[in-house]
């Protein structure tokens, strides 16, 4: 069963996205007005559902992190967003627009990358650009502008003039992105945008992705990788199976247990003292307790010290994304 959204997370509103429409899509109630939504939505190929009944609620000014592991539908979820796959069932709206019936009016403030950047690899990172800007719907005056920033943005500024075939993985990543962000979008929709990236090369995407974000840009990204969406995202939808299971703020997801983890070189002496308020013993040889009514930690530092016991550290135990994600999806979701 779902785990609804309730709240938002944290939150620097841009402006305003078109909020009448014809017929809002019902879902729980959320801060922000939504910038995606479906409804239902399902995507078959033949018997099997890639997408099966997803309800997305992505909020302006969200970082929007679309989780799943490999073959669990996100690829067919972000081609139908973007119009480029047709549904099976359901209802899409995006910017305040349906999709596809009205795609025309939402891909103009949307930057995408799909699958991997496609470029011409014997044209210039920038001959790439300006090839794009003529196909989109910006005037001609002010490309060389658009693309040179762009450019800039996603540190590709001094080798613009360079074959893209001579680029490493990394370059052509961020020249996908520079391309997504030509038209100043609203909205970015990514599809695995650090696939194949070393860990230099995801931390960039990923500043660069929050940068944006807090200038206005909401951001919708698709990621197999559990700790990429837990370092970006303000909120996280969890597919299995093509079924969304979870949608939810991060913070919500990592919640304190109430609980804290004591770390000390006396943990038998540590025990002792703790009697039933010791719950559990980690693998980490943390302790893990729960504190008497109202003494919070200091009173139990307090209890400890008391009786001969030092202390390495005292931390509230929290649940992490990767603990919800594994309760929730159960092993073997990834299985075909
Ligand atoms: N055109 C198609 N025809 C038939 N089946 C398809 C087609 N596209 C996707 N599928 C199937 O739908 C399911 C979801 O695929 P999808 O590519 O959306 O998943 P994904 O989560 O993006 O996977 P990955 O992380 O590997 O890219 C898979 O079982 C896939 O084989």
């Amino acid at each position: 069963m779902t785990e609804a959204r309730r709240s938002t997370g944290v939150r620097t509103p841009p402006e305003a996205v078109p909020t009448q429409r014809a017929r809002p899509l019902p879902g729980p109630p959320v801060d922000q007005p939504l910038v995606i939504e479906t409804r239902g939505l399902t995507k078959r190929y033949g018997t099997r559902a890639a997408v099966d009944d997803v309800d997305l609620h992505v909020a302006q000014g969200d970082r929007y992190g679309f989780l799943g592991p490999n073959g669990s539908g996100k690829t067919t979820m972000v081609r139908m967003l973007l119009g480029l796959v047709f549904a099976t069932r359901g209802e899409i709206r995006v910017l305040g627009h349906e999709v596809p019936k009205e795609v025309h009016r939402v891909l103009p403030r949307i930057g995408a990358m799909v699958e991997g950047p496609a470029a011409y690899g014997h044209l210039s990172g920038r001959a790439n650009l300006d090839l794009l800007d003529a196909s989109g719907p910006g005037p001609r005056t002010g490309r060389r502008r658009r693309v040179g920033e762009a450019m800039e943005r996603v540190g590709l500024g001094g080798v613009d003039r360079r074959p893209v075939r001579t680029y490493s993985l990394g370059m052509r990543q961020r020249l996908g992105l520079a391309g997504a962000l030509l038209s100043r979008p609203d909205l970015l929709v990514l599809d695995e945008p650090t696939n194949g990236l070393d860990p230099h090369g995801i931390r960039e995407i990923r500043e660069l992705l929050i940068e944006l974000n807090h200038e206005g840009t909401t951001v919708f990204l698709s990621s197999h990788l559990l700790a990429e969406i837990e370092a970006l995202c303000t909120t996280v939808g969890v597919v299995d199976r093509g079924a969304l299971v979870l949608e939810k703020p991060l913070d919500d997801v990592r919640r304190s247990t109430g609980r804290v983890v004591l770390s000390t070189p006396d943990a038998d002496r540590a025990a002792a003292a703790l009697g039933s308020a010791l719950v559990d013993r980690r693998p980490d040889g943390g302790l893990v307790v729960v504190p008497a009514n109202g003494s919070g930690a200091s009173g139990l530092a307090q209890h400890l010290v008391g009786a001969g016991v030092r202390i390495d550290s005292l931390e509230p135990e929290t649940i992490s994304l990767e603990d919800v994600v594994v309760r929730i999806t159960g092993p073997g979701s990834d299985r075909a």
